[in-house]
């Protein structure tokens, strides 16, 4: 058996998105991920899966270089490794992830969403070499199948008049009843019982009466509102108040801390973030002042599956639940939350997922839900395959790219339907 890495392989790709709306704008017919492969002296290819933006690839590349001649198995050495890997000043200046949608942006969370890839290419193919499924390089499963949310999304039936993308057939939903049809599509085709809507797209009193609706359409079912920081302290507690209710947890209803912690005490609705604490280093705060009570983790950015389990043990200790949050992805990220999320005791709320919403993948075979679960799988490392004609597609398209697609930017895209469109000031309300 010989562990040592020979060859890695960084394809960057572009996958299809529906026009899914937020408060920055709507998603971009195409999306940049980043497809990593790990090959082994004996010839194995672990796979792993993150951001494919500029930012992320720069940094991918001399990472990728250094790592030839390491074995898989040293998991540690991938973040002393990392922190060889220069971040460009200019990257993390004054900067928020995504326009915000994703908290801070400092040079370790870059190196970490980066990490984060290859840690999952290395346990997956440590785990093809073993014989072992990658929860069980995490310390054993803890449940048989991990449940996920329905993510609702306000959205356009389609991409504006002309804009070259991938036809879906969700429909609009911009009203009440357009969000409880597209969450009855949800329960039909994935069977979810959980709903999380994303907010912050229309005035709150219309988010506000979406989510009465989904209430009344779904009686006891747990219901999530996530406006991604756009309303000021006065509003969040309004909204807190009008739905505490009948909401399971409200999602980063203001920005920052102090507002998060005031809008938690002075309502008593649970309070869930993937915007105030992102990082080891804003959890202290965050938990002392008790502005969050579920920390919704992304193993993209906590530096991956290790560190998400560290985090899960850190919430345990402070009485603070934990989740998962999700951006567009494919299978194998799916795969890969889905090992984790098996091994963490204190998993109680249904974590997001973006995966319903990607017609598009690189595996041979696309994950499925039952009953809103993705099963655990037993099989050697991840257990899935990757497509190497699907693979060059994405990245075919990724190349033909003039390069306006290459980096996620929601206002752009919106601004092809409403050249008028500016990122809106937060708060928005
Ligand atoms: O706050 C969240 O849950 C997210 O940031 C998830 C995604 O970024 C979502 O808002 C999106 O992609 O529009
Ligand atoms: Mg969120």
């Amino acid at each position: 058996m010989n562990l040592a890495i020979t060859d890695v392989r960084l394809t960057p790709i572009l996958v299809a998105d529906p026009p899914l709306l937020n408060t920055q704008g709507v998603h971009q017919p195409y999306t940049p991920r980043l497809i990593v492969e790990v090959v082994t002296a004996d010839g194995v290819t672990g796979l792993g899966e993150t951001y494919g933006d500029t930012k992320y690839l720069e940094l991918a590349r001399p990472f990728a270089e250094r790592l030839k001649g390491r074995q898989v198995s040293d998991l540690n050495g991938l973040f002393t490794l990392a922190d060889q890997v220069a971040v460009d000043a200019a990257r993390v200046e004054n900067a928020v992830d995504v326009g915000g949608l994703r908290g801070v942006q400092t040079a370790d969370k870059l190196r970490l969403s980066v990490v984060s890839a290859f840690e999952v290419a290395c346990l997956d193919a440590l785990g093809k070499t073993l014989g072992l499924p990658v929860h069980a390089l995490l310390g054993g499963k803890v449940r048989d199948a991990v449940e996920y949310s329905a993510y609702l999304f306000y959205k356009w039936a389609g991409h504006p008049e002309g804009v070259a993308c991938e036809k879906d057939d969700w429909g609009a939903a911009v009203d009440p009843a357009g969000v409880v049809e597209q969450a009855r599509r949800f329960t039909e085709r994935y069977g979810f019982t959980s709903f999380k809507l994303k907010g912050g797209v229309f005035p709150p009193d219309e988010e506000i009466a979406a989510v009465r609706a989904l209430a009344e359409a779904f009686p006891g079912h747990p219901l999530r509102l996530d406006p991604n920081g756009a309303w000021s302290l006065e509003t969040s507690l309004k909204v807190a108040r009008e739905l505490g209710d009948v909401l399971e947890y409200l999602e980063d209803p203001a920005l920052g801390i102090p507002a998060m912690a005031e809008v938690a005490e002075r309502t008593g609705v649970p309070l869930a973030t993937n915007m105030c604490v992102t990082t080891f280093a804003e959890i202290k705060e965050a938990f002392t002042r008790g502005a969050v009570q579920v920390v919704l983790s992304d193993h993209h950015y906590w530096g991956g599956l290790r560190n998400t389990q560290q985090l899960a043990a850190v919430c345990r200790t402070f009485g603070v639940g934990v989740s998962m949050h999700s951006n567009t992805h494919l299978g194998i990220s799916l795969a890969a939350m889905t090992h984790v999320a098996a091994t963490v005791p204190n998993l109680h709320h249904a974590c997001d997922s973006h995966y319903p919403w990607q017609s598009e993948d690189v595996l041979t075979e696309r994950l499925a839900f039952e009953g809103g679960k993705v099963p655990v799988s037993d099989a050697p490392g991840l257990g899935v395959e990757l497509d190497r004609e699907r693979l060059a597609a994405l990245h075919r398209r990724w190349l033909d790219d003039d390069g306006a697609l290459r980096d996620r930017d929601d206002a752009a895209a919106m601004r092809v339907a409403d050249p008028e469109w500016v990122t809106p000031s937060m708060p928005r309300w």
